[in-house]
C-alpha cells in the first residue's frame, strides 16, 4: 500500500477588497494571497476498501462529510472514477476557523497528493477548477505562492515574485463566520479601498515600508465590530513597533511583517502574553 506526505500551508491576505455583491450571494473580490510557512501535514495512505477515512490529532475536527479532506478526495474519486480507498492522517498545526485558510489548504493538498497518488495527470488548472466547488480559497491553496484573487477568489493570477519577510499571526480564541462578516459588510461604507496594484509595486520593490503602507482589508472594521479584542491585539502589534499589522481574511488572526529577525523575534515572543496561538513564521 502506497503512501504519501503533503504540506497544506496556511495563508494570509496582503490586500483583500470588496467590488460588490453579485447576485449569486458572494462577493466579487480582489485580494493579495499569500502562503506563509506554517503547515499542517497530510499523510495518504491506500486502503483495501473502497472508502475514506479519515484521522486527525485535533479531537474536534469532524472526520465525515463536513471536513473539507472527507469532500476533496470524494470529489476527485467520483471526477476521475476512481474506486479505489483512502486514508488521510491530518496533523493539524494551523489554528482552525482563523481566517488562515487551512481547511481550505488541507482540501487543495488532498487534490494534489491523491492526484499524484493515483497518477491522474491533471494540470495545476484542472485542480484548481474541481477546487473551486470546495470554496473560494481552495483554489489558491493549489499552488500557494503569491497571487492576485478575484471573481470570489477562485479567479488566479501567480504573480513571480518570491517576498522575503517574517510573519508573526496571533489568534485569539474566538471562531469568525466568514459568511456573517461578509453579510455584515456594508460595501458603500468602505473609505478607503486597498490597492492590489500597489502592493504588486511595493512586493516587488521587496521595500518593507512601502508593502507595510500597501496592507489593507476592507473586512477588518466587521470583525472588529464583532470582536473589539480583535482590534485590540492589532494595536498590541503596533505598540511593539511591527511596520505593518493586518487582519487576515475574516479574521480574527492577525499579523505583523517586518523584514528583520532580531524584530520578528521580539515582536513574537511580547505578543505571547497577550495571545496563546502565537506563530513566527516566514512567507514563501
Ligand atoms: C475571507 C477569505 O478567506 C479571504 O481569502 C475568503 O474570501 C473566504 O473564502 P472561503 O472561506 O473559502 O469561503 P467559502 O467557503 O467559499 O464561502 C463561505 C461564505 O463566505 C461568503 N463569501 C465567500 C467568498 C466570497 N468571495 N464572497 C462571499 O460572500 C459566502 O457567504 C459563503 O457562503
Ligand atoms: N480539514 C479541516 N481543517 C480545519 N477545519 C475544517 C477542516 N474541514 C472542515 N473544517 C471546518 O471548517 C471550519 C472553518 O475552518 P478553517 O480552519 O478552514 O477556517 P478558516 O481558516 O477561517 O478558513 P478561511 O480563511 O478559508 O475562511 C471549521 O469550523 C472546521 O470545523
Amino acid at each position: 500500500m502506497r503512501l504519501l506526505i503533503e504540506k497544506a500551508k496556511a495563508k494570509i491576505n496582503l490586500t483583500l477588497d470588496v467590488k460588490y455583491k453579485r447576485s449569486d450571494g458572494y462577493h466579487e473580490v480582489e485580494m493579495i494571497m499569500q502562503t506563509v510557512d506554517l503547515y499542517d501535514r497530510l499523510v495518504f495512505q491506500e486502503r483495501e476498501r473502497d472508502e475514506i477515512v479519515l484521522t486527525c490529532n485535533m479531537p474536534y475536527i469532524p472526520l465525515d462529510d463536513r471536513n473539507l479532506v472527507y469532500r476533496a478526495a470524494e470529489l476527485i474519486k467520483r471526477e476521475f472514477a476512481i474506486h479505489k480507498g483512502i486514508h488521510v492522517h491530518i496533523e493539524k498545526k494551523i489554528p482552525v476557523a482563523a481566517g488562515l485558510a487551512g481547511g481550505s489548504s488541507d482540501a487543495a493538498a488532498t487534490l494534489r497528493g491523491l492526484n499524484q497518488l493515483w497518477q491522474l495527470g491533471a494540470t495545476y488548472e484542472e485542480l484548481e477548477n474541481v477546487g473551486a466547488s470546495i470554496g473560494s480559497d481552495v483554489p489558491f491553496c493549489i499552488r500557494g505562492g503569491t497571487a492576485v484573487a478575484r471573481g470570489r477568489g477562485e479567479i488566479l493570477e501567480h504573480l513571480p515574485i518570491q517576498p522575503n519577510f517574517w510573519v508573526i499571526l496571533a489568534k485569539l480564541p474566538i471562531s469568525v463566520s466568514t459568511a456573517e462578516v461578509y453579510r455584515k459588510l456594508n460595501i458603500q461604507s468602505i473609505a478607503d479601498h486597498p490597492s492590489a496594484i500597489g502592493m504588486i509595486h511595493a512586493l516587488k520593490s521587496g521595500d518593507i515600508q512601502q508593502i507595510s503602507g500597501c496592507l489593507g482589508n476592507v473586512l477588518e472594521s466587521v470583525t472588529f465590530e464583532m470582536h473589539p479584542e480583535v482590534a485590540v491585539l492589532k494595536n498590541q502589534f503596533l505598540k511593539f513597533g511591527a511596520p505593518g499589522v493586518l487582519m487576515s481574511g475574516s479574521g480574527p488572526t492577525v499579523f505583523a511583517i517586518t523584514d528583520r529577525e532580531a524584530k520578528a523575534v521580539r515582536i513574537y515572543h511580547a505578543i505571547r502574553g497577550y495571545s496563546r496561538d502565537v506563530f513566527l513564521t516566514r512567507c514563501w
